[in-house]
């Protein structure tokens, strides 16, 4: 059985190159040799596993390792379903990798819904029960894909059973599943109530009917400025509370709602929301998107990307404050490196390395001095000024500013208006007459 516990990293397996070949039984699992097995990373003794194409697909190979010589080394034998599945023929060569559920998703184990069709003669009603129990006995822990077909003898009958649908959990439970993706089905000890379809001749007792579907109203159709649109489950979009209304709709189809959010920005919204609902640390997104996405999560009145997006640009207010030019020249005759920007102290010692002007250009021209006029000069475009939050630390004190020597051609007027008119979050004089107050009174 697949356990949702394991902590592999998919991305830590070897990908090997297997060359795709008929299915001698034309049913089952894939088959794979002992030493392919061995070189995919599939434990040495094992009998089976599951491999998925490395590249990502959705569709998971159940696979059996043989050793009686059906395949040779390399080589991986698949059903014309799964290789309809894979979108893979015969003769084609691809890689393939272990599939090992990702660490922290659901993995529930469900039941499936299946069709029915005679491959006999006989015309006795088949129970359901025993079908299901027959599927068990031949893939009980198997992944089972869409679309597979398996032949089953039940009594004297042979059925074939093909899979219609998987993961038929309730729109309740589908709603909470947020990272419940389309592969995800086994054969489990829930089949017994698994629904099933009849064509043909075969009586069926005991099955539950699939439910007539209409349209997923798990879903909320979220449509962006750029014209594209996602289905997105309305769990995942419930901390968005701009959206609630169309998050908490009721009705007979899937409710619309359009964001003033682009295409790429969104996307990064919904790998941020799934990493909030699965409890995970959100990726480190670039600098140069997080301005954009704090006017997205603004937009979307999503608290917790907000926040995330103020404390990558380093907009953390307590600790902001106000710098004397000996202090800044104190800090860089320590080996740091701290910029006075049109009066803004900036902290990029760290980051040098990654300057894109390079690492020596800023220590040799620009420290101790209002640097603002080679901010000017060297950057083109106003890529840079994105950056700049992020190294904020506060500001020149209003009295120190004259003593701040500056180049001896000034920044342009219209070079220092945009760059306040980007950075209307600096720290204000009337907060260091403050603040001054407040250290004074602290001092007395
Ligand atoms: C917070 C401070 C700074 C940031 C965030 C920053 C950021 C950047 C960025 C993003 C670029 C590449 C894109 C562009 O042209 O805009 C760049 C290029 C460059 N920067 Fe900076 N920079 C900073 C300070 C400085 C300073 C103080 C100097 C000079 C004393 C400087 C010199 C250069 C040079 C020479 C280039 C290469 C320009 C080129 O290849 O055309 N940078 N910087």
């Amino acid at each position: 059985m697949v356990s949702s516990t394991r902590e592999v990293d998919p991305q830590s397996l070897p990908a090997v190159q297997l060359h795709v070949i008929d299915h001698p039984d034309g049913q089952g699992p894939a088959l794979i040799s002992r030493s392919t097995a061995a070189q995919l990373g599939i434990a040495d003794g094992s009998s089976r596993g599951f491999l998925t194409l490395a590249s990502g697909s959705d569709c998971v190979l159940a696979t059996a390792v043989v050793q009686d010589g059906r395949v040779a080394h390399g080589q991986v034998a698949v059903t014309a379903v799964q290789q309809f599945n894979l979108h893979l023929g015969a003769g084609i060569s691809d890689d393939f990798r272990v599939f090992v559920p990702p660490a922290g998703e659901p993995f529930e184990l469900v039941d499936v819904e299946g069709e029915v069709s005679q491959l006999g003669k006989s015309e006795e009603a088949v129970d359901a029960r025993a079908l299901t129990r027959e599927l068990l006995r031949l893939h009980f822990g198997l992944v089972l894909a869409l679309n597979e077909a398996c032949v089953l003898e039940v009594g004297a009958r042979q059925l074939l059973l093909r899979i219609t649908a998987t993961n038929t959990l309730d729109a309740e439970a589908q709603e909470e599943a947020v990272a419940y993706h389309c592969y995800r089905a086994s054969a489990a000890e829930s089949l017994p109530q698994s629904m099933a379809t009849v064509r043909g001749s075969v009586v069926l007792q005991n099955a539950r009917q699939r439910p007539a579907s209409g349209p997923s109203l798990s879903s909320v159709r979220v449509l962006t400025n750029d014209g594209e649109w996602f289905p997105v489950k309305r769990a995942l979009l419930r901390p968005c509370i701009a959206l609630t209304k169309a998050v908490r709709s009721e009705g007979e189809s899937v409710p619309e709602v359009a964001v003033d959010v682009d295409t790429l920005i969104f996307d990064r919204v919904l790998i941020f929301l799934e990493a909030l609902a699965l409890g995970r640390k959100p990726p480190a997104f670039g600098l140069h998107l997080c301005s954009q996405l704090l006017a997205a999560a603004q937009h979307l009145g999503l608290r917790a990307l907000e926040e995330y997006c103020q404390e990558r640009l380093g907009e953390c207010k307590d600790r902001l404050r106000f710098f004397s030019f000996e202090e800044v020249k104190r800090l860089n005759a320590a080996g740091g490196c701290w910029l006075i920007l049109d009066g803004m102290v900036l902290d990029v010692t760290r980051w040098l390395p990654e300057h894109p002007g390079g690492s020596t250009i800023i220590p040799r021209q620009a420290l101790n001095l209002d640097c603002s006029r080679f901010f000017e000069l060297y950057h083109a475009s106003r890529e840079s000024f994105v950056y700049i939050r992020q190294f904020y630390h506060g500001e020149i004190a209003p009295e120190d500013v004259d003593l701040v020597p500056a180049p001896e051609e000034p920044a342009s007027p219209e070079f220092l208006q945009q760059l306040r008119e980007f950075t209307p979050w600096r720290l204000q004089p009337e907060v260091a007459s403050h603040l001054g107050s407040r250290q004074a009174a602290e001092k007395a």
